[in-house]
Parts: structure tokens; sequence; C-alpha cells
């Protein structure tokens, strides 16, 4: 615990925005130790924001449909019966599980959607697999950050927890009438930047990033923006949108990103509140590998 007080005294007040994946959800004990993760970070003084997403829950509710999904780059190719899936399973099933989990402590969480009071518009996207533009179907990126709501709820001492799925909006800004489905990993990012987030937190199902995938002695734990940006267009599968929000939200002026081992209960509070951290940290910096550099303050070691 005393290990935790500069870093508890350094993030006081701060607005952090915690990504929480399907693959580290699909645990009952693990998905009750990141709801007591989330009240603890709010008790000691944060602004947690949850930003969550479903993968094997959507991938559960399509097979037993009978639906065909895939993943192309990373992404699923979204058809107008799988969207109505996703928007179901995300906004209507694992939102409220996760603002129940979180309300056993107490009256905390406010499950909401990208969609509610305008948090954010999406507009269509592929994805470049083998240097080819393939077509996703209703697929979207941010284009818009409304943060007016979420802000509302912190301003009340409430913990937002919001669904990636947004209405859809033309070239000129103006709504289609069509959802769209957002990878959480990029909408988590999009609602850091907006928020002037201190740090954005993924939690996934492996260790952190590999340099060279899937060697185990690869883990990379803290690397900067620049270099990052050089690995992207090596990276595979559910690492190419996680690495490229992770990006998107250090070039956007959060100054710490960090994906972390969602298997392992309590790893956030271990990656926020210990100086060693756990996962893979990346920071708009050149890590000094002596540790030795008190001004950058999101160095891991540092307060
Ligand atoms: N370089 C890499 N480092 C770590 N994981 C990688 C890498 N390349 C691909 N992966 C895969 O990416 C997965 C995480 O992405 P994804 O399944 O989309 O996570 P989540 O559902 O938590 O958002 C890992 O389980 C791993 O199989
Ligand atoms: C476009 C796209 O791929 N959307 C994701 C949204 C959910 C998500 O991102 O869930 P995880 O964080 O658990 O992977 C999907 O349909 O699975």
């Amino acid at each position: 615990m005393i290990e935790a007080l500069p870093w508890i005294q350094r993030f006081a007040g701060a607005r952090v925005v915690l990504k929480y994946g399907g693959n580290a959800m699909v645990d009952d004990e693990l998905r009750r130790a990141f709801a007591a993760d989330v009240v603890f970070l709010a008790h000691v003084g944060l602004k947690p924001v949850v930003v969550h997403g479903g993968g094997p829950q959507i991938n559960a509710m399509l097979s037993a449909l009978g639906i065909e999904s895939e993943f192309r780059g990373g992404l699923r190719v979204t058809t107008e019966e799988a969207m109505d899936v996703v928007r179901m399973v995300l906004t209507g099933q694992v939102g409220r599980e996760l603002v129940g989990l979180i309300n056993q402590h107490g009256p905390y969480a406010v499950g909401m959607s990208g969609e509610d009071a305008g948090t954010l518009t999406a507009t269509r996207t592929g994805a470049l697999v083998d240097g080819e533009e393939v077509d996703l179907g209703l697929v979207g990126e941010v284009s818009t950050v409304h943060p007016a709501n979420i802000e509302s709820l912190l301003a009340a001492g409430r913990i937002p927890v919001i669904s990636s799925v947004a209405p859809e909006v033309d070239a000129d800004g103006n709504p289609t009438g069509q959802v769209l489905n957002v990878n959480a990993d990029t909408a988590a990012a999009a609602v850091a930047v907006a928020l002037g987030a201190e740090k954005l937190v993924m939690l996934t199902d492996v260790e952190g990033l590999y340099a060279d995938w899937p060697d185990r002695s690869s883990l990379i734990s803290q690397l900067s923006a620049d270099r990052l940006r050089a690995m992207l267009p090596d990276l595979q599968s559910g690492m190419i949108p996680k690495m490229a929000a992770a990006l998107a939200a250090v070039d956007g002026g959060v100054p710490a990103a960090h994906v972390v081992d969602g298997r392992n209960p309590h790893s956030m509070l271990l990656e926020i509140f210990t100086d060693e951290g756990i996962g893979t940290l990346v920071t708009a910096a050149e890590p000094d590998p002596e540790n030795a550099t008190p001004s950058i303050p999101t160095q891991k070691g540092t307060p």
C-alpha cells in the first residue's frame, strides 16, 4: 500500500479511461475483480471512465443465432444482421452486466452507449489487409466525441460505462440514421483524448505487446510512440486496432497508454500503482534505460 501512496497522490483527480476487453471479461472472478478495481480507483480519488468491448460475447450470440462472421485486419466484418446483434450484446448485455457488478459496491456506474447524448459519431472505415482495402460493412472509426454527458456523470461522482456503438455521419458530418460497430479500443482512445485523460489502460488476454509474437521472451515493457508507429504495419489480428488506439491516444495528448493482462486479477491496479508496472506502456518520449528521468512523469518507476 505504501508503494502506492506517491502514485495515488500524483493521480488525484486524474481521468483514466479503462478499456475492458471481451476476452478478459469471460471469467466471473475476473469480472468481479475488475469491477472492484474500478470502484477502488474512484475511491482513491481518480475519475475512471470505462469503455468496454465484448467480442467473445458477440461471437457467442452470432453463433447461437447461426449468423456467420469473420475478422479482417482485427475488425469484424459487420452486416446489418450482425450489427443488430453487436448493438444488443454490447449495450444490452455486456454493458448492463458490468454496471451491475460495479453497483454491487454502491450506486456508482451509469451505463450508456456511444449513441447516447451524441457522445460518439463515426464514419465508415475499411481495413488494409496485405496492402488491399477491404470493405468491412457497418464498421466505423470515431469521427467526433462530444463528452458533455460523460463530464456531467463524472461531476456527479458517477462512473460512466460506455459501449462502442456509434451513430454514422457522412463526410459532411450529417447523420445517416445508421449505427456503426466501432472497435472498443478505438472508441476508448478517442474518449481518452476528448476527456484529456491522464491514462488509457487497455485490458486484454495477453501480457502486453510482444516485439516478436508469439515469442514470449519478447514482451515490451515500455516504448515510444515513434517506435510503435514503426511496428504498426507488421502487427497482427487484435493487436492492430489495440496498438493503433494506443498510438492515437498518445499522439492526441494522453501521456500514457497501457496494455495489461486482464487474465490476472487486479493487474490494472498493479500497473497504475506500483513502480515496476506489469504490462506494456506507450509514451510520447523514448524510455530512459537508466530510469533516471523524473521529469518524464509517466516513466515506470517515477511517480
Ligand atoms: N505482437 C503481439 N503481441 C501480443 N499479442 C498479439 C500480438 N499479435 C497478435 N496478438 C494477439 O492479439 C490478441 C489480443 O487482441 P484481441 O483478441 O482483439 O483482444 P481484446 O479482445 O482483449 O481486445 C492476443 O490474444 C494475441 O493472440
Ligand atoms: C469493428 C469491431 O471489430 N468491433 C468489435 C466491437 C467489440 C470489441 O471491440 O470487443 P473486444 O474489445 O472484446 O475485442 C466487434 O465486433 O467485436
